[in-house]
């Protein structure tokens, strides 16, 4: 594994910010961090960066202590933080030939990053909007020619339309084989790129799914006029079944659907609904939805 903890662990006092996490993550892969405020994933990016040390437990990037070994860690990775600083007197073209030399990397895959994010190069710092800063800090972090990006979220601040273009570039971090750790509150762009999400939860690490597999399930919702025939023992292990009331079943399938389909058109039906569960479900179970959006 190129990032592994093992019962990684920071108390603050009698605050347990991230408790008995362990989980390792192979190289290339795109892991995303979700939970609330204050659920820890903060804290557990800061212990993979050293910049925290852990009250017990272990954490190790490409075999190296991140605490111990923080600055031979630090060469293999970029990070943004969630409330990146920049030069406020520098222009954006400045600020990234700043840091392209701090990190010995090439300015002009700076600028190209830069150009895909549709920043103003020639504006000073402090005369970008939130939302341009963040773009600019976000070309800054994915420069250099490192392993292993750690975004912390990257899209606060952000439209739309540049969030798409956020993720996009993730994308081809990943396709250049890097390693992205990211944590975010926008389920549907985690959804959208990452390969496995971990669900943190008052610093437990609570769930860890891979987003093919969250793909895979559909919740099947029915109106039966009939008894059902038995289903198949196969198609029996992978789906879950609920009588409702006026004849309403509502079945939740964790693989394949074509042969529960193959199972359903032989069933007497009067109404079929078939819906992606998505990760929204994955994370309701655990942090149920007080209202509003994203
Ligand atoms: N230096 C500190 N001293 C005391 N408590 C802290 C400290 N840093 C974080 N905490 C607490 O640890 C818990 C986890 O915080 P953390 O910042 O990791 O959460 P988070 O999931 O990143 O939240 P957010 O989404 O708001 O960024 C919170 O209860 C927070 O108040």
């Amino acid at each position: 594994m190129f990032i592994q903890t093992d019962l990684l662990s920071k108390r603050y006092g009698q605050l347990a910010a991230l408790s008995d996490c362990t989980f390792g993550v192979p190289r290339g892969e795109i892991l995303g961090l979700l939970g609330p405020n204050g659920a820890g994933k903060t804290t557990l990016l800061r212990l993979l960066l050293g910049y925290l040390k852990p009250t017990s437990g272990t954490a190790r990037i490409d075999g190296l202590d991140c605490y111990a070994e923080s600055v031979a860690v630090h060469k293999q990775l970029a990070y943004l933080p969630g409330d990146a600083r920049l030069f406020r007197q520098l222009n954006g073209r400045q600020t990234l030939a700043f840091f392209a030399k701090l990190r010995h990397a090439s300015l002009e895959r700076s600028l190209r990053l830069a150009e895909r994010l549709q920043l103003d190069l020639t504006r000073r710092v402090r005369h970008m909007s939130t939302g341009m800063r963040q773009k600019l800090a976000l070309a800054v972090t994915l420069t250099p020619n490192v392993p292993l990006v750690i975004l912390d979220e990257p899209t606060a601040n952000l439209d739309p339309t540049v969030r798409r273009d956020v993720v996009e570039l993730i994308r081809d971090a990943r396709n250049e084989g890097k390693t992205v750790l990211f944590s975010s509150h926008v389920l549907s762009e985690v959804e959208d790129v990452c390969d496995r999400v971990l669900v943190l939860k008052a610093g437990r690490l609570v769930d860890a799914v891979r987003v093919i597999d969250v793909r895979r399930q559909h919740r099947i919702q029915a109106v039966i006029t009939g008894p059902l025939s038995p289903a198949p023992p196969q198609l029996a292990e992978s789906i879950e079944m609920h009588a409702g009331r006026d004849q309403a079943v509502s079945i939740i399938t964790r693989g394949e659907l074509a042969p529960l389909l193959g199972w359903l058109a032989e069933q007497p039906l009067a109404q079929l609904q078939i819906e992606p569960i998505g990760l929204r479900s994955v994370y309701e179970r655990h942090h149920p939805a007080i209202g509003g959006d994203e």
